[in-house]
């Protein structure tokens, strides 16, 4: 008989995937490629990029999320990765990945904090001197 902790709902399942196994997905028949942490296999895709299928082969097996980045693809294409969406980088290999975005974004939020107030301090005294000097000039005339 079904008791009340018998119907919790269950994770959904992702399939991982490492680097290593991602490797061996890199011809015309078997393409798959890591963007952002999540695998897509491109297969049926691959005839139809509007980018053409050479650069995709040149990424196969691998993390293209920097070259689709760099490319500045539409939220379009964005959409179209999700049917083609297999499961997760394996833990294991998005490490570093993960270690490297969060030092960008800890080092350039403390950088943004810095201009936060530096330029506009800056201003204010820019302004304090140019007031000054306009007042004695005025004064002398
Ligand atoms: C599976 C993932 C990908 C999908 C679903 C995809 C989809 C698309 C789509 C829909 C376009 C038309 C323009 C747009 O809507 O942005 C496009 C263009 C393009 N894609 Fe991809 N793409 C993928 C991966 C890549 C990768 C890994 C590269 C590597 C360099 C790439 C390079 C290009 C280039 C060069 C264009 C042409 C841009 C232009 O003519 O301005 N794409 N892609």
């Amino acid at each position: 008989m079904a008791q009340d902790g018998d119907t919790q709902c269950e994770e959904p399942q992702v399939n991982m995937y490492t680097l290593e196994e991602l490797r061996k997905r890199n011809s015309a028949k078997d393409l798959w490629l890591v963007i952002h942490g999540r695998v897509y296999d491109i297969t049926k895709f691959v005839e139809e990029h509007p980018g053409g299928e050479e650069v995709l082969f040149e990424q196969a097996g691998a993390d293209a999320t920097e070259s689709f980045e760099d490319v500045g693809h539409s939220i379009d294409a964005r959409e179209m990765l999700k049917q083609y969406y297999i499961g997760d980088l394996h833990p294991d290999d998005c490490k570093n990945q993960g270690q490297k975005d969060v030092l960008l974004t800890t080092s350039s939020s403390s950088s943004s904090s810095w201009s936060n107030w530096l330029i506009p301090a800056v201003a204010v005294v820019l302004l304090g001197f140019m007031y000054r000097f306009y007042m004695v000039d005025s004064r002398s005339s």
